[in-house]
């Protein structure tokens, strides 16, 4: 029965894997680390304690970690993660000058892949160190009109791809669900803008760092806030980093970056724009990004593992009304933009497309906003 077969391997995928990253040089332990809360999925299916710590954390900072472990959702989420970190240097391996026939900035769309150092990441116009791939949701599970074309290795892989986004998609909208009566939305409020099967900006994105020369390190991914609803990350090496709210900061001291640690087990998670939209505030969607990696951490190879959902393309991106959400005031939330538009906006607007000027990039930087 198929349900026995899924049981079966469950236990022993538990008793096999361990999940820890053995092979990888460890978190440097005389570093400070991120205040984020460690949160449990199976304590949150059933305790009304958990959930209310992660309804605040939502709150203050907008990033928890969530240990997957010991649940039959979290640990299929952790071992398809695993075979993408597997996955990933092949992928790779196809090479920047093959991946770069997949760029799709040019035709207006940030699917697909992003070359090394495309990206202006701060005020001096300085370039990125990471190349990633974007994989649409919705070219995989059949909803586009006209589906990019992607690599063959991806289609060759789509069971994970598709797999994967499944039970991200699935672990999103329960964490929706917890939100949405926390706020105390009418049911459904939240889940029913982030259908799996509408078109959306959903995406898995696969993001490779290599070393950076001990003597240039820069940033890898220049500060950014997230744009959607939720993002579920996965990282072995640290190399993120959030500069979290004065309130969270140490007693008496100014915030500053700080490295969030990779926990075995466990995934990060944080919420973006659109929840602090939706919420008129009460959400936070905390700023981050993407340095070399601490120690000696900083000589490998960096890949980290992404699902970002969005609300539905046609979701217009403005305060929700009911529940606890503080009502605006007039003209307070200004013109709002659709899901698809916001998010391709804030997306492709650091891509240089053609720009090769220092002054140009900086220009870039400074309208985008994100050195406020
Ligand atoms: O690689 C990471 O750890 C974070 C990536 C990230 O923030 C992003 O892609 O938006
Ligand atoms: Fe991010």
């Amino acid at each position: 029965m198929a349900t026995e077969n899924i049981t079966k391997s469950q236990t022993s995928l538990h008793q096999s894997e361990d999940f820890s990253f053995p092979t990888l040089p460890p978190f440097p332990n005389d570093i400070p680390t991120a205040p984020l809360v460690r949160l449990s999925l199976p304590s949150l299916r059933t305790s009304p304690e958990e959930s209310d710590r992660f309804f605040t954390a939502s709150k203050e900072l907008g990033f928890f970690y969530l240990d997957l472990r010991n649940d039959p959702h979290g640990e299929r989420l952790l071992s398809q993660s695993s075979r993408f970190f597997d996955f990933a240097p092949t992928f790779y391996d196809l090479g920047r000058e093959e991946l770069s026939k997949y760029d799709y900035k040019n035709v207006g769309s940030y699917m697909g892949y992003k070359g090394f150092g495309s990206g202006v990441v701060d005020e001096k116009g300085n370039l990125d160190r990471n190349e990633f791939y974007n994989i649409p949701k919705d070219d995989f599970l059949g909803i586009s009109d006209k589906p990019f074309a992607h690599p063959n290795l991806l289609y060759q892989n789509q069971d994970l791809v598709k797999s994967y986004i499944h039970d991200s998609h699935k672990l999103i909208n329960f964490l929706l669900s917890l939100l949405n009566s926390h706020l105390q939305l009418p049911e459904g409020t939240l889940q029913s803008l982030h259908r799996v099967d509408q078109p959306s900006g959903d995406q898995i994105r696969i993001i490779k760092s290599p070393p950076q020369p001990p003597s240039d390190q820069r940033t890898a991914l220049g500060k950014h806030t997230d744009f959607g609803s939720l993002t579920i990350l996965f990282n072995r090496l640290s190399g993120l980093q959030i500069l979290p709210p004065p309130s969270l900061a140490p007693p008496g001291k100014e915030p500053e970056w700080t490295y969030v640690k990779p926990l075995p087990g466990h995934c990060i998670i944080n919420l973006g724009d659109a929840m602090t939209k939706f919420s008129g505030g009460l959400l936070r969607s905390n700023i981050h990004r993407v340095v070399s990696p601490p120690g000696q951490q900083a000589k490998e190879t960096r890949y980290s593992l992404v699902y970002f959902s969005r609300p539905e393309d046609k979701v217009v991106l403005k305060r929700l009304e009911g529940g606890i959400i503080p009502k605006g005031k007039d003209g307070e939330d200004g013109e709002a933009m659709n899901s698809k538009e916001w998010i391709k906006l804030q997306a492709l607007r650091l891509r240089r497309v053609g720009v090769e000027s220092e002054e140009e990039r900086r220009r870039l930087w400074q309208e985008s906003g994100r050195g406020n």
